[in-house]
């Protein structure tokens, strides 16, 4: 799970390159182009999601869940205040109501205490009530922050990072887990603070009307202290395995939506269903046990409270029959008592809570030690107008394997690509290809070796300028929900509609736009699930050339295509290849044999490179490629 050195950045870094001779591609002084290593292997920081480690820490730190809320003390804080002084101005209530039997049983006008009385229940109540929304208030607040901090955060996780980590994992840790955070901010903090305040100045305050009732008193409290510690752990384990179940169930449900078709067509509704059901049980059983345990402890904190209750009123009676204590007092008591009981309650509750937050927060800092790729200041998000030229590829003696005991997929990976032309990759399926652009665009890190463009170590470069630079269209031709105007623009936010019309022309998609009922801004689906395979690459590659790049990487990008929107493209890509470098990764020989160079991989090697026919006349493993294609 840890990353491993063979993700890591060239160790070696540089010297940053004087004002004078700085290269075009290079980063601006001062700039840290090169990512920080990460974590080693094994160590905490470079651990992934893991639901395991994250009740390890919850229990180890049960406080964890308050690092998260200290950025909003202020909005807690004051909530808390006002929610307490809520509370105290409901406390004083008694008194005023003892005031109140007393100068009725005197036979005096009791009209001041009963103003008093009613000033303080208004006060009391609104005071309450505004304390509750600074509270919720800020918790939303608490809640956005985390949501809108770890969202960026995995939109930035490097990629051999998310290939160990499922997706619906993720998303229940910015979706779930922050809600049972934003709980904590409102409903544990305050209540627990409120609460504890509110139970001492109640308990002075019975010692001061009679200390016998409140040793009773006592003694109840000591009952549901003893039942809550048993029930507390039990509780928050449960909250705990009930948060892991729902983010297995986002897991599972990511799994099967990200390919429905598939499931649907091998039959795999009803497997895929179990799973789902499976952790819907799971998170339904640890929920029950959570509440029969809550359930215990509330029962019993009132059980108790109502036999206090009686027993305060018998023992109270009798002293008021011996004339211990009045009946203004035994009055104001069994307020207290009543007082009492729904703050014991609160506290009880708020420390299931601050379980369940801890181990929240702990499977969200898990996310948050997971390894990131370098951010460059929001200027390096636009390529220079410099970069829009096309661009010289050179791989030096590149290294690369995907972990530490993975097999290399590059061992001397080396050849040069010139700019302003066409050169394709072939060879045997996992001889690399993929892995070459992956390094182009710095996904993952050569363990040996440089890349250059133009001369220029991308290791070097600030990422966003290295990839403003690529236009990339992958083997797959990801499509994203949306129309397709979101996703033609989202490599070139900035396309104006001449430039849109043109890549539209150019990859024969004006037809398409022309046809959907609302052109451009037709949704296309889930995915791009309303267009052909053919439709969704030409989305892909308009995309990519949308962003004029100044290296065009192409994985198979016209596998899909009729052969009349095939030699469409060919011949766009032949124009665009006078001001762009191309590189094609192709399996059909047929597509790259104008290609200016082609590069056979083999072994972690370029094995040889030529034209298409130079290499059918010098090696044999090309021959048999082409002749297998029919094309010798
Ligand atoms: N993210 C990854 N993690 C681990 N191994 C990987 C990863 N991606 C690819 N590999 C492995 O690396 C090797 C090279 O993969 P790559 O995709 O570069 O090959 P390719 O030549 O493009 O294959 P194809 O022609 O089938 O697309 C394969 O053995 C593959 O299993």
């Amino acid at each position: 799970m840890a990353p491993t050195s063979h993700f890591a950045e060239p160790p070696l870094r540089p010297p940053a390159p004087g004002p004078t001779d700085r290269h075009p591609l290079s980063p601006p002084a001062g700039e840290e182009p090169v990512p920080p290593k990460p974590a080693p292997s094994g160590s905490p920081a470079a651990g992934g999601a893991h639901p395991g480690t994250a009740a390890r820490d919850a229990r180890a730190r049960p406080w964890l869940a308050l690092t998260h809320l200290r950025p909003h003390r202020p909005g807690i804080l004051l909530g808390t205040a006002l929610s307490l002084a809520g509370s105290l101005l409901t406390l004083a209530q008694p008194l005023v109501a003892k005031q109140m039997v007393d100068a009725l049983d005197r036979g005096s006008p009791a009209t001041g205490a009963l103003v008093l009385l009613s000033a303080l229940v208004i006060a009391g109540a609104a005071t309450a009530a505004l304390g509750q929304y600074v509270l919720e208030h800020t918790a939303e607040s608490v809640a956005c922050t985390t949501r809108r901090r770890l969202s960026e955060h995995i939109l930035r996780l490097r990629l051999p990072e998310l290939d160990r980590t499922e997706p619906g994992e993720l998303i229940s840790r910015v979706t779930s887990d922050t809600t049972v955070l934003r709980q904590v901010a409102t409903r544990s903090i305050a209540s627990a603070g409120s609460g504890l305040l509110v139970a001492v100045a109640a308990l002075v305050l019975m010692a001061l009307l009679d200390p016998v009732l409140l040793s009773i008193t006592l003694v109840t409290i000591a009952l549901i202290g003893a039942t809550v510690a048993a029930a507390v752990p039990h509780i928050a384990r449960a909250a705990r395995q009930a948060q892991e179940a729902v983010g297995r169930m986002g897991s599972l449900l990511e799994r099967t939506l990200g390919a429905l078709r598939t499931v649907k067509a091998s039959g795999a509704e009803g497997r895929e269903t179990a799973g789902l059901h499976q952790a819907a049980e799971d998170a339904r059983r640890a929920g029950t046990r959570a509440a029969r345990w809550q359930a215990l402890s509330a029962t019993t904190s009132t059980v108790a409270v109502q036999l206090s209750f009686l027993v305060v009123l018998g023992v109270g009676g009798a002293r008021v029959a011996t004339g211990a204590i009045t009946v203004s007092t035994l009055v104001a008591f069994l307020l207290y008592v009543f007082a009492l009981a729904p703050r014991v309650g609160q506290l009880v509750e708020a420390v299931g809570l601050l379980q369940a937050g801890s181990a929240a927060a702990a499977r969200i800092d898990e996310v948050h030690s997971m390894d990131t790729e370098p951010t460059g200041p929001p200027q390096d998000t636009a390529p220079l107008p410099e970069l829009r030229r096309p661009v010289g590829v050179a791989f030096q003696g590149v290294r690369f394997a995907y972990g530490p005991e993975a097999p290399p997929v590059h061992e001397d990976m080396t050849f040069t690509v010139p700019p302003r032309t066409t050169t394709a990759l072939v060879g045997p399926s996992g001889a690399g290809k993929t892995t070459v652009f992956s390094l182009l665009e710095r996904f993952c890190q050569p363990d040996r070796g440089r890349i250059l463009l133009d001369g220029e170590d991308i290791a070097r470069l600030p990422l966003p300028r290295l990839r403003a630079l690529i236009g990339y269209v992958e083997q797959d031709s990801p499509i994203l929900s949306g129309t397709l105007r979101d996703n033609l623009l989202l490599s070139a936010p900035d396309a104006d509609a001449a430039q849109v019309r043109d890549v539209l022309r150019r990859t024969r998609l004006d037809s398409l736009a022309a046809r959907l009922p609302e052109g451009l801004d037709t949704p296309i689906g889930h995915r791009g699930s309303t267009l052909s395979g053919g439709e969704r690459q030409r989305v892909a590659i308009a995309r990519a050339l949308l962003r004029r790049p100044g290296l065009l990487l192409l994985d198979e990008a016209t596998s899909q295509l009729d052969a009349a929107n095939e030699a469409a493209l060919h011949e766009t890509l032949a124009d665009i290849s006078r001001t762009t470098t191309i590189l094609v990764i192709a399996h059909r020989l047929s597509t790259v044999t104008t290609a200016d160079q082609i590069l056979l991989l083999e072994s972690g090697r370029v094995r040889a490179a030529g034209t298409h026919a130079q290499l059918l006349a010098t090696d044999g493993l090309y021959r048999r490629l082409a002749a297998a294609q029919h094309l010798a």
